[in-house]
């Protein structure tokens, strides 16, 4: 098994001014730190896809930022193996293209960059290979964004991202803003195009069920943490800690019997600028124990692979 991506002791904090006033009294409060991301491992294998999933403000987003090498890690490392290019696919088609440039304008401009092998025939050559790769018809070339759909947008910036040649893309909640029937066929072309390329996914998403239908791996992130860890149908199927079985209780299933086993999450997550202290999940824990406040619980292993950070390790899902 290759290794495409490694994170280790990832950390993130970023630093934030108290309050926007100035004077003695703000001075006295200092800085305030946001611990969007804390002491965070992983490995992704190539040719996987790894799922991140947790709710708003859990750290989802600065990992994907952080392996994009947007952001300095505070602590730790996260690195693609070799020469592993990342590409990002983001939520908003619309706000990733020019509006007043052709398609066929945004799918040239990146091999300029990336190909400068290519003369202009090798250009137009790769331009139509990627509207093939990714399902589009040749007059997209001359369309602009505004005429064409939501989906289809959609797959015009995942053949922008492969003009590059990557190896990896993240895949920051890419069918959040589509229709049900469409989710399901942009869903078929990424499971495809990472079979037939070999691309490695990192996968950002609040929706269960396309973490359910691409994800080999799935980490469960609470506030800068990770709870939960494993295979995808381990996780999903035998979710342990309460956090994951809460936040799979808030997508519908079909089975009723099982929706019974579950617990709805309820209340707020609290704000990363005072975690709370040992299990950050504590506060919201239908279970929580007074060890849960002392200390942080160490990921343990409930099957193979299967890593749960909670105390409750007597506690097994029923
Ligand atoms: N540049 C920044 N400066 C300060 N705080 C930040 C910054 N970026 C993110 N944060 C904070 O870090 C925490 C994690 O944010 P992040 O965007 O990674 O979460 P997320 O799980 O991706 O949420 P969402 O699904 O809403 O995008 C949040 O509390 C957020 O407010």
């Amino acid at each position: 098994m290759t290794i495409a991506i490694e994170a280790e002791g990832l950390t993130k904090h970023f630093s934030l001014k108290q309050g926007k006033g100035s004077g003695p009294w703000f001075r006295a409060r200092g800085m305030r730190t946001v611990h969007a991301v804390d002491d965070v491992g992983f490995k992704v294998a190539s040719g996987e896809t790894l799922a991140i999933i947790g709710e708003s403000g859990c750290g989802k987003s600065t990992v994907a930022r952080l392996l994009l090498g947007l952001t300095e890690p505070t602590a730790g490392s996260i690195t693609i193996s070799g020469e592993r290019r990342v590409q990002l696919v983001a939520q908003n088609p619309w706000s990733a293209l020019n509006r007043r440039k052709t398609i066929g304008h945004a799918l040239n401009q990146p091999l300029l960059i990336h190909r400068p092998d290519l003369d202009k025939d090798g250009r137009e050559a790769r331009v139509q290979e990627l509207l093939d790769l990714t399902g589009l018809p040749s007059d997209f070339l001359l369309r602009y964004p505004a005429d064409v759909s939501g989906g289809e947008l959609q797959r015009v910036t995942i053949a922008r991202a492969l003009a590059a040649q990557p190896r990896v893309l993240v895949l920051d909640e890419p069918t959040a803003s589509l229709d049900v029937s469409v989710k399901a066929s942009l869903v078929n072309l990424l499971c495809d195009l990472r079979d037939d390329l070999g691309l490695t996914y990192l996968l950002i998403t609040h929706e269960i069920d396309v973490a359910r239908l691409l994800a080999d791996q799935v980490l469960v992130m609470y506030l800068g943490h990770v709870v939960e860890s494993g295979d995808a149908d381990q996780v999903f199927d035998n979710p342990v800690h309460p956090y994951t079985r809460s936040l799979l209780d808030s997508v519908p299933v079909p089975d009723p019997r099982r929706r019974k086993e579950l617990l709805p999450l309820a209340g707020e997550v609290p704000s990363a600028v005072d975690p709370p202290s040992g299990c950050r999940f504590r506060t919201r824990c239908p279970h929580v124990l007074p060890k849960c406040a002392e200390t942080r619980p160490t990921a343990r292993e409930s099957g193979e692979g299967h890593l749960t950070a909670c105390h409750l390790t007597a506690w097994s899902p029923s």
